[in-house]
């Protein structure tokens, strides 16, 4: 873990401010965020820590608009990196933010399952996501997801590159899905738990992984309920309840000087052998 005297840059890649969404249907509103902010600055990997129903994947799915219609957000939420200077990424139309996802702001999953194409090869859907994004031709953007395949440390990756997902364990599914992920180098990663799924070692090099993005400028958000995580790869920590931000700082303030009664009691509920 860092030193107290970690400083965050500058300028923000990802700035979210007094984000609010509300699930509305007949019988009732759901208010899912109460008006949180955070941001996400270059090189460094903020987490959303908070228990389950406090507000994580909705805070991640607003920044894409990924939520369902009846969803009312509000709030502001900028982009400001090398490709794009956003006021306000609730703004942009669907085709607009289309072409900032899986391009410049990347998501990864819990389960890479559910973003990997069961009828795709490894290799077609990685040449098929940065065919969408940039302007290269087949041969090149096969010789990139070749490229994106041994970044992440997939043993015989030309063997890989062939097969279909079903073919692959979990621990390298989530390999494939950061694969994707980064393929067009996004300016942040958004992660929702992408380790949970996995058992402890295939999940501390997933981790070791999240570590080498923030090499290149990039800022990762990473979803967690578990502080094991959160010592081992966060830099800034933001802790959720109930849809709103109780506690924010850096990790090793949180760990050693936590100040809201909430923060207290996730860290004390931590297994005894993290402590
Ligand atoms: N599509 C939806 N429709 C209605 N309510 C929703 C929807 N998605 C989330 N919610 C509600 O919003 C609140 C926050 O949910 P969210 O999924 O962000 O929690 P979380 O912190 O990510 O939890 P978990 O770790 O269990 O995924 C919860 O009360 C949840 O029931």
């Amino acid at each position: 873990m860092l030193s107290n005297k970690y400083k965050r840059g500058d300028y923000p890649l990802l700035s979210v401010k007094n984000l609010k969404v509300n699930f509305i249907s007949e019988n009732q509103t759901i208010s899912a965020l109460k008006g949180i902010s955070f941001e996400v600055y270059p090189n460094e990997i903020v987490a959303l820590v908070g228990e389950s129903g406090s507000g994580k994947s909705v805070s991640c799915y607003s920044i894409l608009k990924l939520l369902p219609r009846y969803a009312k957000v509000e709030g502001k939420i900028s982009l400001n990196t090398k490709r794009y200077n956003i006021d306000n990424l609730l703004n942009l139309n669907n085709e607009d933010i289309r072409k900032i996802r899986g391009y410049d702001i990347s998501l990864i999953f819990q389960e890479p399952s559910s973003v990997l194409n069961p009828l795709l090869t490894i290799r077609e859907q990685i040449v098929e996501t940065i065919l969408a994004h940039r302007n290269v031709s087949k041969e090149e953007a096969t010789e990139i997801a070749l490229r994106a395949l041994r970044d992440v440390h997939i043993p015989e990756e030309e063997k890989r590159f062939y097969q279909y997902p079903h073919e692959l364990s979990g621990g390298l599914k989530q390999r494939v899905a950061i694969a994707i992920a980064t393929v067009n180098e996004p300016s942040v990663i958004l992660a929702d738990e992408p380790t949970t799924a996995l058992d402890v070692t295939v999940a501390s090099k997933i981790l070791d992984l999240f570590k080498k993005q923030k090499e290149k400028d990039r800022g990762v958000l990473l979803i967690t309920h578990d502080f094991g995580v959160v010592a081992e790869v966060a830099d800034y920590v933001y802790v959720i309840k109930d849809g709103e931000i109780l506690e924010h700082n850096n990790v090793y303030e949180i760990f050693e000087n936590p100040k809201h009664p909430y923060t207290i009691k996730l860290l004390e509920s931590r297994p005894i052998f993290l402590r």
